[in-house]
């Protein structure tokens, strides 16, 4: 596992040097000269923890942090103080506004090497949960927990950018003759193969999938025009007939299908992301009473 990335920010280079050699045989570590430095550096990578300092010219440690909690991206950083302010009216003020833990200067070594590394395991656990309430237990692909949570985020980041969204949702056709026939245990089996075959297909950039329903499944692409997405639909369709899962019973082929509902954030009548899924939803319908194995898309 790559080594843990940590940000120290202070005003004072000593203090900067004597932390990172304090960290550095174990972590990863970036330094800030100011608050300034650290949002921005912590917008950018991908830091896992921040040592930060309170009193400094320009933005104050309490305002970083402030900053910090504000933005959906490094809200969940933990964040240690470390200041020379043994005052317990500021430690009670930093705690309460989300620091994790609370640092005294002068610090000893060994003292922030083990609050660092509490810090840190109580971070990985918390990403493992975070990780383990999005993913579905039987395809592990993302739940809908994850898309609900996403498909209002992208639709936002979308809408800034003035981007072009597009969603697809498709379903299983005759999946409970399958069921019932095969039994569950094998359904089972066919949900996790197509999960993983749309899956595979997804993995643009900032789409994303997820298990939408029992037998149904969404995906996101943005940006993405509405004509590559409904290419895209035809290609799933095509990848889930090719696995040439048997499925005798189904009045539609002798093989697993899927129909599949296409809406873009264009499409007439989508004005936010829940009329996004309704028209998709409606093309879906569309596709399942036109015969079934196919896209309808508009
Ligand atoms: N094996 C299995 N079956 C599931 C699961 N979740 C939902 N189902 C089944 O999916 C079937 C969905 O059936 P319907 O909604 O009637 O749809 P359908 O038979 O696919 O028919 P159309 O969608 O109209 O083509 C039901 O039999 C559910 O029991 C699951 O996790 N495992």
């Amino acid at each position: 596992m790559e080594r843990a990335l940590i940000l120290v920010v202070d005003d004072d280079p000593l203090n900067l040097v004597v932390l990172s050699q304090t960290l550095q045989p174990q972590y990863r570590v970036m330094t800030a000269r100011n608050g300034e430095e650290a949002l921005t550096l912590s917008a950018q990578h991908p830091v896992d923890l921040i040592l930060l300092d309170i009193k400094m010219p320009g933005l104050d440690g309490y305002e970083v942090l402030k900053h910090l909690k504000n933005q959906s991206d490094t809200q969940s950083i933990p964040v240690i103080f470390i200041s020379a302010n043994d005052s317990h009216a500021d430690e009670a003020k930093g705690l309460e506004m989300g620091a994790m833990d609370y640092i005294t200067k002068p610090f000893s070594p060994p003292i922030v090497q083990v609050r660092v590394k509490n810090q840190l395991t109580i971070k990985q656990k918390n990403d493992l949960l975070e990780k383990l309430v999005s993913i579905d237990g039987l395809t592990e692909i993302n739940n809908r927990r994850f898309f609900d949570e996403n498909i209002a985020k992208e639709w936002r980041r979308t809408a800034r950018s003035n981007e072009e969204m597009v969603m697809l949702i498709i379903d299983i056709d005759h999946f409970k003759l399958f069921n019932d026939n095969y039994g569950h245990r094998a359904g089972d089996e066919c949900l996790k193969l197509v999960a993983t075959t749309i899956k595979s297909l997804c993995q643009r950039g900032s789409d994303f999938v997820a298990r939408y329903g029992g037998e149904e499944f969404a995906a996101v692409f943005s940006p993405c025009a509405l004509e590559d997405a409904i290419k895209q639909a035809e290609r799933l369709q095509k990848a889930i007939y090719d696995l040439m899962i048997p499925h005798q019973f189904s009045p539609t082929s002798d093989y697993v299908t899927i129909s599949i509902g296409v809406a873009s954030s264009r499409s007439e009548g989508v004005v936010d992301e829940n009329s996004l899924i309704e028209v998709a939803d409606k093309h879906l319908y569309m596709a399942k009473e036109a015969g079934r194995n196919q896209v309808k898309a508009g």
